[in-house]
């Protein structure tokens, strides 16, 4: 019997509201059995930060170069750097039957969902304007100005929920983490995932069993 390919699974959401965190600990779980899709960017790495495991720090030569061959499944420029999610991966692990997760900005989801329609998409939307403003200053990474710039730019990804299939409040992290999971398990319940399996049970049963029985 064939294998039940994987869900490909996108979490996005507005800069600020906590997709890096709340991503990193729904892999801190001990029994996560989801498969993290490491991203390609022309960043610089972080103090911390290592090559293939938390992106793949590559030139932006090389990174058009990806482009160029199409081996990318999205890829957006954020902040001046390029962002992308590699295909190969993600289509070898889906086709093995493991769940994929992709942690990506809005423009990129956009993408997937266009390319792959059939991902799961969930939105994490911060409980409060006001909260995400408090976010993002307290993280201390950007200026006033910048800050201001993400906010105007949220009001309008927030418009782009409605192409989400799910919304989560990124009110309390574990509050997040079980949503999220609870999603995901769900979906894994769809009678589309599971009636081919039951149908093949049936064959089994009746064909093969009979010439035994
Ligand atoms: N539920 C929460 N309650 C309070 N603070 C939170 C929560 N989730 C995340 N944060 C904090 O909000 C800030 C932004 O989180 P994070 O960097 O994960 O956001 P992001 O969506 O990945 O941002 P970006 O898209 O800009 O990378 C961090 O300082 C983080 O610790
Ligand atoms: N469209 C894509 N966005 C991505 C990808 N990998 C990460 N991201 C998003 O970029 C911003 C900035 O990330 P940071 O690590 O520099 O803070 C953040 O919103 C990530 O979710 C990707 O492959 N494609």
């Amino acid at each position: 019997m064939s294998t039940q390919r994987g869900l490909l699974i996108i979490l996005s959401g507005p800069s600020g509201v906590g997709k890096g965190t709340v991503r990193e600990a729904v892999f801190d779980n001990e029994n996560c059995n989801y498969i993290y899709s490491v991203s390609a960017t022309t960043r610089s790495s972080r103090p911390g930060e290592v090559n293939g495991e938390d992106y793949f720090f590559i030139s932006r030569e090389e990174f058009e170069n990806l482009i160029e061959k199409d081996a990318l499944l999205e890829y957006a420029e954020y902040v001046g750097n390029y962002y992308g999610t590699p295909l190969a991966y993600i289509e070898e692990n889906l086709q093995a039957g493991r769940d994929v997760f992709l942690e990506i900005e809005v423009q990129g989801a956009r993408k997937v969902r266009e390319r792959m329609p059939e991902g799961i998409f969930i939105f994490l939307a911060p409980p409060s304007f006001k909260e995400l403003e408090t976010r993002l200053t307290d993280r201390g990474t950007d200026s006033q100005a910048v800050i201001m710039e993400r906010m105007e730019r949220a009001r309008e990804e927030i418009e782009m929920m409605k192409d989400y299939d799910y919304v989560v409040v990124n009110d309390y992290v574990p509050n997040a983490v079980s949503k999220i999971n609870a999603i995901i398990e769900c979906e894994h319940l769809k009678v589309e995932r599971i009636v081919d399996r039951i149908q093949q049970d049936i064959q089994d049963y009746f064909v093969e069993g009979a010439e035994s029985r």
